[in-house]
């Protein structure tokens, strides 16, 4: 099956393919060209029901009996699965979302595949604790911890890296043992339906893996955070929807992971090596057209560096490549929608009105005829707004940045952390004592050094302050997808 012929979209529900009782649809959208590719079935709550209720029965069936050997040799299937329909993820990633296949194919689709492997592996690895407690009698006693997957895990995922950020957190429920309710962002739900198709052919047995689409609010989304049968539920996307699924979730105590917003600052040293610098903040910046949690929104120049850094990175951000995803020269695709460009470009307007000098873009690029229906925005710096503009304080989630000089260390680190968020940081400098003592500093979850979204997937990973909640990655993702239990023998 190619993704060209995969109009109709339908929910994924103990090992089939269905639609919605209601026979409510919507339109998939290429964001590259503003033309339709795809219905979608919307699920009610029925759907969310039968959906809940496969991933519970799943639980009591063979999964739920299944040895983890055999578990995390079927994960490694899995893996394979993947990459033998490589193309086919590639195309139907880029089609959903706009982004450049030479982004995908070394980003999106092989993460894909190595979240189930690294998962499978770490699982299979994790020792348990033990502690001998002394007892008046002398005889004492033993602890140990076992670790039960915690059920059905409901998975709700956004559309800036759609199969990456679903595995990632697939990847690990399932090597834990749990099932999964995935509901994918409502802008792109090929790859979660392709890898339905993925887990048939591999043998993952019925209703581990479901999927049901729709929105947020009063759709999917809500129907599933708010289901009685749902034990735990993890989130990637923005703040506000963090702030909306916890209150769902608090009903029911159901416990949560969340990986929310940022406002990420770079910090760029006199002392760093200026062609690193401007290579990864250039990235940072405009990856995916800016559509990265961990991007870089605000960037921080020691001052004496400052011009040559505000020119070189303006030529990068200006030979970036706009256009089609399946051309090898395109360095940037579209915003993932027409209503999340009218967000975007209202800061484009509300950085000027605050007074910000634009150094290049803060509009949208003539493109092709074919690609003119697009959500496309040029790639923009601004430099001289205030430390209190909106643009400086609130996530935009676009190709853009700030640039403002620094004069002292101690400047640079309290600059990054005077914001509600506190996911990443980069840092630019090649004094390997200051980027230990910056990186100490600074209020984030990550940390790059002389790098950018330098994976490795055994990694504490997560956000600070309104950033999100728990950490999730290697062995710290078995603390939300297990539930530990002491048991304590007297000997
Ligand atoms: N990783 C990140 O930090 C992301 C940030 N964003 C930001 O969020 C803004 C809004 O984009 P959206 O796609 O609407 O992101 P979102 O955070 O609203 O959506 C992410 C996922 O949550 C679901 N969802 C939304 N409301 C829900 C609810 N009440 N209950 C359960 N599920 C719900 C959506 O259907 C989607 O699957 C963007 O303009 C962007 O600025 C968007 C995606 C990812
Ligand atoms: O896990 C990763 O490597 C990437 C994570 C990115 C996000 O969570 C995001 O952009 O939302």
């Amino acid at each position: 099956m190619t993704v060209n012929r995969m109009k109709e979209v339908k929910h994924f529900i103990n090992g089939e393919f269905v639609g919605s009782a209601s026979g409510k649809l919507f339109d998939n959208i290429n964001p590259a060209t503003g033309q339709k590719i795809g219905i979608v079935h919307e699920a009610g709550a029925p759907e969310v029901d039968a959906a809940v209720n496969a991933a519970r029965m799943a639980l009591q069936g063979e999964w739920g009996r299944m040895p983890l050997a055999e578990r995390a040799d079927l994960l490694h299937k899995l893996a394979d699965g993947i990459t033998a329909r490589f193309d086919e993820f590639l195309e139907a990633e880029c089609l959903d979302t706009g982004k450049p296949q030479k982004l995908a194919c070394h980003i999106d689709i092989p993460r894909g595949a190595a979240n189930f492997k690294i998962f499978a592996d770490v699982v299979k690895n994790v020792p348990t604790e033990s502690f001998v407690l002394d007892t008046p009698d002398g005889q004492g006693a033993l602890n140990y911890s076992l670790r039960k997957p915690k059920g059905v895990i409901a998975v709700i995922s956004p559309w800036n890296l759609p199969l990456l950020l679903m595995t990632w957190k697939v990847g690990p429920a399932l090597a834990c043992g749990n099932t999964v309710v995935v509901k994918p962002s409502e802008e792109t739900p090929f790859t979660t339906a392709l890898l339905g198709e993925v887990m048939n052919q591999v043998g993952i047995p019925k209703g581990v893996y479901n999927v049901i689409h729709g929105f947020g609010p009063n759709s999917a989304g809500e129907f599933l955070t708010r289901h009685k049968g749902v034990d735990g539920i993890t989130f990637t996307g923005e703040t506000d929807t963090g702030a909306a699924i916890m209150k769902a979730a608090a009903d029911d105590i159901t416990d949560i992971s969340f990986e929310l917003g940022g406002k990420n600052p770079a910090l760029v040293f006199a002392d760093c090596d200026m062609d690193k610098a401007i290579e990864g903040t250039l990235r940072s910046a405009f990856a995916n057209c800016g559509q990265v949690c961990l991007g870089t929104e605000r960037i921080y120049v020691e001052r004496t560096i400052y011009d040559e850094f505000v020119d070189r990175l303006k030529t990068g951000a200006e030979t970036l490549k706009l256009g089609q995803w399946d051309d090898p020269k395109t360095d940037m695709g579209p915003l993932i929608s027409h209503q999340h460009r009218d967000k975007v470009l209202s800061y484009y307007r509300k950085a000027e009105e605050e007074g910000a000098t634009v150094v290049t873009g803060g509009s949208t690029p003539n493109m092709p005829e074919t690609l003119a229906g697009g959500a496309w925005v040029q790639p923009t710096i601004w430099t001289d707004l205030r430390d209190d503009a909106s643009c400086i304080r609130e996530e935009i989630f676009g190709p853009c940045c700030h640039i403002r000089p620094f004069d002292s260390e101690e400047e640079a680190i309290a600059l990054a952390n005077d914001t509600d968020y506190g996911l990443a940081t980069a840092i630019w400098t090649e004094n390997s004592a200051r980027a230990h003592r910056v990186a100490a500093q600074v209020d984030a979850g990550i940390a790059w050094v002389n790098s950018w979204f330098l994976r490795d997937l055994r990694t504490p990973f997560g956000g600070a302050k309104q950033s999100g909640i728990g950490r999730e990655g290697g062995v710290h993702s078995l603390e939300f997808y297990t539930e530990l239990k002491n048991v304590c023998i007297k000997l």
